[in-house]
């Protein structure tokens, strides 16, 4: 691929997206009870992002991870229209953990993170599968009154025909936060180089340091 079809994202470039967004969020006064980073590439901004939320006085936001992989669906068993890419879980949230912070999810501010929104298959399932799991819960507590609030924050959205779709709720209350829409372009992030330094420059060259 030419280089010019390449982005290069650096540390730092990222350091301060998260920054900006938790600016946002903090002025809007949705700081959140909790943030679920999706495994891998949720986990370093969703780790940069927590620093930045930090309110003097209140305990750090705990960070959970689920794993999610897009699996290519060869669609032997469908039609050739249906050949695409569907989503495995690796990884669950860990209640036995969550309940040392509180009850359950419900009512609760969380927070979605992930480094890309691409076809947006991922945080499509991501959300949709948080909502049952929650709606699931109120209904064995009896709190089924109780108002729970998703956002998500992505480093970057991709500017193209998604595959899937968000809570128009969601995107009409802004509370879908991606700190960068970019072109469809390839995204190499910094823990995947090889060299960082010259990683580091080619960002740098593209205004991304
Ligand atoms: O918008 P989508 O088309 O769903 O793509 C975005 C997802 O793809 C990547 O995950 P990947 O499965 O490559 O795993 P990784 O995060 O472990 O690299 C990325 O981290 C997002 O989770």
């Amino acid at each position: 691929m030419a280089e010019a079809e390449r982005m290069c994202i650096s540390y730092n470039n990222i350091h301060k997206l998260c920054q900006k967004v938790a600016k946002y969020i903090l002025a809007r006064n949705e700081r959140p009870d909790i943030i679920i980073a999706i495994t891998g590439g949720g986990m370093i901004p969703a780790r940069i992002i927590r620093s930045f939320l930090k309110v003097k006085g209140q305990k750090n936001i705990p960070i959970q991870a689920i794993g999610l992989s897009l699996y290519e669906d060869l669609g032997l068993k469908n039609s050739v229209e249906t050949i695409g890419k569907e989503v495995i879980r690796t990884q669950w949230l860990d209640f036995g953990a969550l309940n040392q912070h509180f009850d359950s999810l419900i009512g609760k501010k969380i927070l979605i993170v992930d480094e890309v929104d691409d076809t947006r298959t991922t945080l499509h399932y991501a959300v949709s599968e948080l909502e049952k799991e929650v709606v699931e819960q109120q209904n064995l507590l009896n709190r089924t009154n109780e108002d729970t609030v998703f956002s998500i924050f992505v480093l970057h959205n991709k500017d193209k025909p998604k595959k899937a779709e968000l809570p128009d709720s969601m995107i009409n209350s802004g509370r879908y936060i991606a700190a960068q829409t970019v072109p469809d372009m390839w995204l190499c992030y910094p823990w995947d180089a090889e060299d960082i330094e010259e990683h580091t420059e080619q960002a740098k060259a593209q205004g991304n340091d």
